[in-house]
C-alpha cells in the first residue's frame, strides 16, 4: 500500500495538507498547538483510502481530546475529497472500551459535560461523513466503541473479541440517537430493544450471525485487505449520488439528534452525577482493576 503516515499526498483523491499545516489546523480549531496524539492517519494516494488508527492505551478510552482528535481528522478528509476511511485500532485486544470510565468518577460536572458534548460531535460527524466508512474490529468493542462501530457503514471484525452497547448495566439509559444508530444496523425492534435493555454483548461470530457485523477476518491484515475491497467496490463516479443516499437514509436520525442535543446532555448530565450511578461506577471501575 502506498501508505505514508501524516506525509499528505499531492496528487490523486485526496488532497491533504501536510502534518505542520495539519499542526496549525488543530491549532485553529482547538486552541492548542498539538498535533494528534491518540492516533495516527495514513492515507493511501493511490486508492484514496485514509486509516485512522486509534492509539490511546490501553483500552482506547474515549476522553474529550481523543474524541475530538477523531471527529477533526473525519473532518479534514471530507475536505480532502478522500473517498473512504478504515476505523481501526493499534492495540492487539481492545479496539475501543467506550467512555474513559475514570474521567467520569467523582468528575466535575464541566468535565462531564465536556466529555458528553465531545461524544455527540464524534457521534453526528461519524455517523453523516460522505466518506465510506468500515470499523475495522480488530479487539473488544463495547459501549462507546459499539457506537463507533456501529455509525461505520460497515463493519470486518477478528474472531473472539465482544461488541455490545452494555450502557443499562452501568445504570444508565441508552440515548435516543444510540438506539436509532442501532436500528440502522439490526432493524429487527425486537432484537434491537432486547440488546440494548439487556446490555447484551456479542462474541464475534455470533455478532456476524445476527448481523451486527458483516464479515470476519482472520487477521488485521485480511480485514485490512477486505475493508479496502468494500471501500474500492464503489465506483468514483458513483461516490456524489452515494453520498446524498447515505445521507438521506440517515437524515432523520440527525434531525432527531439535532433537536434533543439539550436535552440529551441534561439527561446524562443528571444520571451520571446520581450518587448511586457513582457508587457503581466506583465499584465497576476496582472490578476492572482487580481483573488485571
Ligand atoms: C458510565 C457512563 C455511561 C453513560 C451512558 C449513557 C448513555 C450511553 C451512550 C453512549 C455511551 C457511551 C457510554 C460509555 O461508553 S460507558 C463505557 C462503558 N465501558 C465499559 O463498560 C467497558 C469496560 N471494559 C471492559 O469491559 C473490558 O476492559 C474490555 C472488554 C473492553 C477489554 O477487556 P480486557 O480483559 O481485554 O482488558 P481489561 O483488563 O479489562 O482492561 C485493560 C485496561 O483498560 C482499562 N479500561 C477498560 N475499560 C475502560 C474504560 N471504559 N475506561 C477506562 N479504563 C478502562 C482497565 O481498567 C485496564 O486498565 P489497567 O488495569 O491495565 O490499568
Amino acid at each position: 500500500m502506498a501508505a505514508r503516515i501524516m506525509n499528505l499526498p499531492k496528487h490523486g483523491l485526496c488532497h491533504l495538507m501536510r502534518t505542520s499545516a495539519l499542526a496549525r489546523h488543530y491549532a485553529g480549531s482547538t486552541g492548542s498547538a498539538s498535533p494528534p496524539q491518540f492516533t495516527t492517519l495514513s492515507v493511501d494516494d493511490k486508492t484514496g483510502i485514509a486509516t485512522l488508527t486509534l492509539n490511546r492505551p490501553p483500552a482506547n478510552a474515549l476522553n474529550a481530546a481523543f474524541m475530538g482528535e477523531i471527529a477533526r481528522s473525519i473532518k479534514e478528509l471530507e475536505k480532502s475529497k478522500c473517498r473512504g476511511l478504515i476505523l481501526t485500532s493499534s492495540s492487539e485486544r481492545i479496539f475501543c472500551a467506550g467512555l474513559d470510565l475514570k474521567e467520569c468518577y467523582q468528575a466535575e460536572a464541566s468535565h462531564l459535560q465536556g466529555i458528553w458534548v465531545a461524544l455527540q460531535n464524534l457521534w453526528h460527524t461519524l455517523y453523516s461523513t460522505p466518506l465510506i466508512t468500515v470499523a475495522l474490529i480488530n479487539g473488544h468493542t463495547v459501549a462507546g466503541g459499539g457506537m463507533l462501530a456501529l455509525s461505520s457503514e460497515y463493519r470486518i471484525m477478528l474472531p473472539n473479541f465482544k461488541i455490545g452497547i452494555n450502557e443499562t448495566m452501568v445504570g444508565l439509559a441508552v440515548p435516543m440517537w444510540l438506539i436509532d444508530t442501532y436500528l440502522n444496523v439490526i432493524p429487527n425492534r425486537r432484537v434491537a430493544e432486547w440488546d440494548l435493555t439487556a446490555s447484551r454483548i456479542y462474541k464475534s461470530e455470533h455478532a456476524l450471525k445476527a448481523g451486527l457485523v458483516d464479515e470476519l477476518a482472520a487477521s488485521k491484515e485480511q480485514g485490512l485487505e477486505r475493508a479496502v475491497a468494500f471501500i474500492s467496490s464503489y465506483p468514483k463516479h458513483s461516490l456524489v449520488a452515494r453520498a446524498i443516499t447515505k445521507r438521506q437514509f440517515r437524515e432523520k436520525d440527525l434531525k432527531n439528534f439535532e433537536d434533543n442535543r439539550q436535552h440529551d446532555l441534561e439527561i446524562f448530565l443528571s444520571n451520571i452525577q446520581k450518587p448511586n450511578v457513582q457508587s457503581y461506577l466506583g465499584e465497576y471501575l476496582e472490578s476492572l482493576k482487580k481483573k488485571a
